[in-house]
């Protein structure tokens, strides 16, 4: 897979150099490429915004650099090979990222983010894309970011840890909370190791047993149990025959 991230503050994606993503860029898993949107200004003051039209607080990015930038990486992509990529647009306005995304993103060879500051991107450069290739205005939650950087991290994080072979098989995602199967839409439940004692606390019992029916629906319902209390939401989303089915073969 390809990356490209097209920014103004281009270090604020060093943290693509370390830990999951870091590694898969040294094994070739993954091809990213991050470019300062002000390589494609050609003013004295590198100029990237200006007020909006209609007047209002804060300022818009402009489309000229936007294009000059994207028309840029688009030509390097295709020249060296790539495939049509999907235009990631971080915005507080936009889909909210879900794993169900994270996987349909990890089957697409080339993804192509646009972290905006400011108020936003103007809205015209988004439009002339998405007549070329797919777009996707992505939201990482209900908060108020100054810009869009972190939201590439947590994204690309999400997505490349799904590619194939960059997770080790001691960390497959298939127990993921979200991932499919009964324990699908439940969040993980709580987790022990050594030392089977620590400042007067132990560990549950069920876990020291082997029994591995029993620790199999201990952990089930210790999932339940904090799904309930924190995301109610999704409890709705649990198949509760898939748990009937995991009880009989626990
Ligand atoms: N708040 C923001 C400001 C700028 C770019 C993205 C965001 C964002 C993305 N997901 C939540 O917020």
């Amino acid at each position: 897979m390809r990356l490209d991230v097209v920014t103004i503050f281009p270090e604020y994606l060093d943290p693509l150099n370390v830990s999951l993503v870091g590694k898969a860029r040294a094994r070739g898993q993954l091809d990213v490429h991050v470019h300062d949107l002000r390589s494609w200004t050609y003013d004295r003051h590198n100029t990237v915004d200006d007020t909006p039209y209609g007047g209002g607080p804060g300022m818009v990015m402009k489309t000229e650099p936007w294009g000059d930038a994207l028309d840029s990486v688009l030509a390097d992509g295709y020249e060296t090979g790539s495939h049509a990529p999907a235009l990631i647009v971080p915005t507080p306005s936009g889909r909210p990222f879900t794993q169900e995304l994270a996987v349909e993103l990890s089957a697409r060879p080339w993804l192509l983010f646009t972290p905006a500051r400011y108020e936003g991107i103007d809205r015209r450069v988004i439009d002339e894309y998405a007549t070329r290739i797919p777009v996707h205005e992505v939201s990482i939650g209900d908060y108020v970011l100054a810009g869009g950087e972190a939201a590439v991290l947590v994204i690309t994080e999400a997505v490349a840890r799904l590619l194939p072979g960059v997770l080790g098989n001691a960390e497959s995602h298939r127990d993921d909370s979200f991932a499919p199967g009964a324990m699908a839409n439940l969040l993980e439940g709580p987790v022990y190791t050594k030392p089977p004692e620590w400042r007067g606390r132990g560990i549950p019992d069920v876990l020291l047993s082997g029994h591995h029916g029993k620790i199999a629906r201990w952990r089930r319902d210790e999932a339940l149990r904090r799904t309930t209390a924190h995301r109610p939401d999704l409890i709705e989303r649990c198949d509760p025959k898939a748990f009937d089915k995991k009880d009989r073969e626990m």
